[in-house]
């Protein structure tokens, strides 16, 4: 009976042209329309071109940039680059939605072609998908790299903050860059954490790595945004990209293979009193050739492979050199802009240290207002002032459409100076922090985001605070400081440039003399 009546329309249509060009319009338009369906429309934003969208604005994807579009198209904004999506949050609310409520939709991170590749595809942390070896991961670096436990018998920040004050003594009365001061000092710090090496030796090559590296992962590659458009200089890009990793390589492995020769030879020794170990020698301990990367059983051993380990190194080279040098130079910038401020932190040094014995981590807890001032320097000045994150799924936010794989630019520089939620926004004011504490930059008060929030949060905050309140409170207490050439605390150069990490544009420089009555 079916097979007749189908007979009988396909005879219709083959006698009527007419009809048969309108029902193919028609499953046409129907096609083009479920296609073209959207429920909800994407969230306000500039008009972009065909094809490339606004990558025209290409040079506005920064911090600063975006806070002004934002004024113009409010908290949730949205631009198309090329194939991208990117969503811009500049509002409390909104990030309380994407990094509460919503969490697990955009607990992915965007990885640019350049990224991938130098992660040994997303073999590490940071970079990884929210999943269940990121997971995993996560849970072995926070417990055996990050924990604040940890923190505290390192070593290396004390030793090499001692060593950062001796280098001053031999400066007092003459200018002192400080940006190259404490960049040097955070390099150190986790050059030494990571291999264990006290003499520094090999780091030249190392910061030159890393340098590189640096400059691959910001540099723009037209795949990124119009993956036909590939070709254009894809050969030479990944030709510098395979030399970088190739000298990764011969760099990390040489380590690796020392530390596991150790490993091996105290073993023999049966000797497992080793005084201080560092990340490679906690890494190696869940080392296995063959380490499946994803693995959805919990109870299964999980294994690390060799780039497995070389990726979260880099992580903790990228997530813990700049990032911190920049919060403890912005702090003594601001503090040396605000005298006031700076008289308070050092008059409380006295109060709580006096000036007969040094700075003991002891004594951290109780430097109340030196605690503010860094506060207060993260809330103005947070080193990674856009949070990056994927959605792993379609979702809506605010009666806005988010595709999946949209990438979500959280603004965390512009919602701490958000007038709606900060009074006095612009104002270095440490003691806004001072009666209870709040807002707290933990994650769960959404105005202050220094360490983003929830699962993709900084885990090395712990340590990060060690090693810049350390350093603050050392700088602060050995030494006095003044502005070289006569130059008034309002001329100083407070503008940033934008990069992976939003450092001073034109570094600190102070003359220091010595205040203690104890020699070093
Ligand atoms: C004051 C210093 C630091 C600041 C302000 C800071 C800030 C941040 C921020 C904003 C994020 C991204 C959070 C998000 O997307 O929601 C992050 C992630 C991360 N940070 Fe930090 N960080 C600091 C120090 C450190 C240190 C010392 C380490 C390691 C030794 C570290 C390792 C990492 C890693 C591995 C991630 C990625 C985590 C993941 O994706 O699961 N950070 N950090």
């Amino acid at each position: 009976m079916d097979d007749l009546l189908l007979h009988q329309a396909l005879e219709s249509l083959q006698s009527s042209p007419m009809l048969f060009i309108l029902l193919f319009l028609l499953i046409i338009s129907w096609f083009v329309l479920f296609m073209s369906r959207r429920k909800l429309p994407y969230p306000p934003g500039p008009r972009g071109w065909p094809i490339i969208g606004n990558m025209l604005m290409m040079d506005q994807l920064t911090h600063r940039g975006l806070a002004q579009l934002a004024k113009q198209y409010g908290g949730l904004l949205h631009l198309q680059m090329g194939v991208l999506h990117i969503m811009v949050v500049s509002s409390p609310e909104v990030a309380r939605e994407i990094l509460q409520v919503q969490d697990s939709s955009f607990a992915n991170r965007p990885a640019n072609a350049a990224i991938s590749y130098l992660t040994y595809d997303r073999a590490d942390m940071a970079f990884a998908n929210y999943g269940p070896f990121w997971r995993r991961m996560r849970k072995i670096c926070v417990i055996n790299l990050f924990s604040r436990k940890r923190a505290e018998s390192w070593a290396s920040v004390r030793e090499e903050v001692e060593e950062m004050v001796r280098h001053v003594a031999t400066k007092t009365s003459s200018p002192v860059n400080i940006g190259q001061l404490v960049f040097t000092l955070t390099k150190n710090i986790t050059y030494r954490a990571a291999f264990g090496s006290s003499s520094h030796e090999g780091q030249g090559e190392f910061v030159k790595i890393l340098q590189e590296f640096s400059k691959l992962f910001g540099a723009f590659n037209m795949q990124d945004f119009l993956p036909w458009l590939g070709w254009v200089h894809a050969q030479a890009f990944k030709d510098r990209m395979a030399k970088a990793r190739r000298s990764l390589d011969v760099f990390i492995d040489k380590i690796i293979d020392d530390h596991m020769a150790k490993r091996n030879t105290n073993k023999a020794k049966k000797d497992d009193n080793e005084a201080e170990t560092d990340m490679v020698d906690e890494l190696i301990a869940f080392f296995s050739d063959d380490a499946a990367k994803e693995s959805d059983d919990p109870n299964s051993t999980f294994r690390l492979t060799r780039d497995n380990i070389k990726a979260i190194i880099m992580d903790v080279m990228f997530g813990g050199t700049e990032t911190v040098a920049s919060v403890i130079e912005w702090t003594m910038a601001e503090l040396m802009k605000s005298p006031k401020d700076l008289q308070k932190v050092q008059q409380e040094l006295i109060n709580v240290v006096g000036l007969n014995r040094r700075v003991q981590e002891t004594d951290l807890e109780n430097l109340t207002y030196l605690k503010c001032a860094v506060k207060e320097s993260l809330r103005l000045h947070p080193p990674i002032p856009l949070l990056l994150h994927e959605t792993a799924e379609e979702t809506s936010v605010a009666g806005y459409s988010f595709p999946v794989g949209s990438r979500v630019y959280i603004n965390a520089w512009a919602i701490a100076r958000d007038p709606t939620a900060w009074d006095e926004p612009e104002t270095f004011k440490p003691s806004r922090f001072l009666n209870d504490g709040s807002p707290d930059f933990k994650g769960s008060d959404f105005e202050f985001l220094p360490f983003g929030s929830g699962r993709r949060s900084c885990p090395g905050m712990q340590l990060g605070l060690y090693g810049v309140e350390m350093a603050v409170a050392h700088l602060l207490h050995c030494f006095a400081w003044e502005l070289p050439d006569g130059m008034k605390p309002n001329e100083l150069d407070m503008n940033d440039v934008f990069g992976l990490t939003a450092p001073k544009a034109v570094q600190l420089v102070a003359v220091p003399s010595y205040r203690l009555n104890c020699p070093l």
